[in-house]
């Protein structure tokens, strides 16, 4: 028998032998419930297996490039791509900060929004509002007057929202960076760079853009996790999205260091490029009451037009060798020709 373009399909067996499938078999009947498991490699060997599960596979790749927030967030986030044929980046989607690793995560299924997982470190939040007050205004919290928010003592001169704490909800105008993406973007394709972020509409200075979400990962563990990026790089291409934060306490005698590691799993924001002049966004921790650690918000810092790409800079370039995988494309005046060596 033929194995490809029959009616039938095949599937190798944990043996290593073939098993034929008719076309009514129980596993065909749920591949729309197997394949959005799949990764990428996966799916690809699974697609080379009969016509039946190569269109479902090119299905699901299909779904996969039209929103890389996998219904996580408000607006779909496509990925763009008109210069090489890779249709998506692949990675678990996390709206929030994650404390743990998640190993699964379905992606491409049709239809219906993820549930999205019940933990306390997984914290969604389904609405925004625009206006940034310091206190909130919610009758829960009688005015501001009972919330939590307003006792900012030790915390002068920090970005601080309502939290866990306050007894306001996601409504409140004082959680403006916890509903999530309220802008539309997308991820392009762009030569030399990568993947960039994008915005897919004009956007005002000032308006918060997203969350940097990703593993928080002890200091130790970010650097083993850099040298084996680092290693991969040299060897082609890999781009790793950790990003290292340097937090100065008022007190001066303290430094807070947050690992952010997006490379495995985070949201959109590890495709922002670098820019060796500050690019259009800037980054602002920001604590909710409550909360034990800050949070890495970004903010446009100025006008950014349709189609431009978001960026910002990583960090001071220092001398360090030279190799392919170093050399910064950002393309401003002031560029140095190589990327930092840590994002900071
Ligand atoms: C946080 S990721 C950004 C998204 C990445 N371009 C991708 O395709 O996933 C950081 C990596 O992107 C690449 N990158 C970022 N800014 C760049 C720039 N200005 N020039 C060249 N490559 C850049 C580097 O490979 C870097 O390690």
């Amino acid at each position: 028998m033929s194995q490809f373009g029959t009616k039938k399909c095949r599937r190798r067996a944990d043996a290593g032998g073939l098993v034929h499938l008719p076309p009514n078999s129980d596993f065909l009947s749920c591949k729309e419930l197997v394949l959005p498991w799949l990764s990428p490699l996966e799916l690809a060997n699974v697609s080379g297996t009969c016509k039946v599960l190569s269109r479902a596979c090119a299905s699901i790749t299909q779904r996969r490039s039209l929103d890389a927030s996998r219904g996580l967030e408000k607006f779909s986030i496509p990925f763009v791509n008109s210069i090489d044929p890779v249709p998506y980046s692949y990675f678990h989607y996390a709206p929030s900060q994650l404390l743990h690793s998640l190993d699964r995560q379905p992606w491409g299924s049709i239809g219906g929004r993820p549930s999205l997982p019940d933990s306390p470190n997984h914290l969604y939040f389904e609405t925004v509002s625009d206006s940034v007050t310091l206190g909130c205004s919610c009758e829960r919290c009688d005015n501001g007057r009972s919330c939590p928010c307003l006792r900012l003592d030790g915390l002068e001169g920090m970005d601080a929202e309502c939290g866990p704490n306050c007894k306001c909800e996601l409504d409140c105008g004082n959680r403006l960076t916890q509903g999530g993406i309220s802008v539309k973007l997308k991820i392009v394709r762009v030569a030399g760079k990568g993947w960039g972020l994008f915005a897919d509409q004009p956007i005002r200075e000032g308006q918060f853009i997203c969350e940097y979400t990703g593993e928080l990962i002890m200091t130790k563990e970010a650097q083993r996790r850099q040298q084996v990026y680092d290693q991969l790089a040299r060897r082609g291409h890999f781009s790793s999205a950790l990003l290292v934060v340097r937090e100065h306490l008022p007190s001066g005698m303290a430094c807070l260091r947050l690992n952010i590691d997006a490379t495995r799993i985070g949201n959109v924001a590890r495709f922002i490029n670098h820019s060796c002049d500050g690019g259009n966004l800037s980054t602002v921790l920001i604590r909710s009451i409550g909360a034990l650690l800050p949070r890495l918000c970004l903010f446009s810092s100025k006008y950014i037009g349709q189609d431009e790409e978001l960026s910002f800079s990583y960090g001071e370039s220092r001398p360090r060798p030279v190799s392919d995988s170093s050399l910064c494309f950002c393309g401003s005046s002031f560029c140095s020709g190589s990327l930092p060596s840590e994002h900071t």
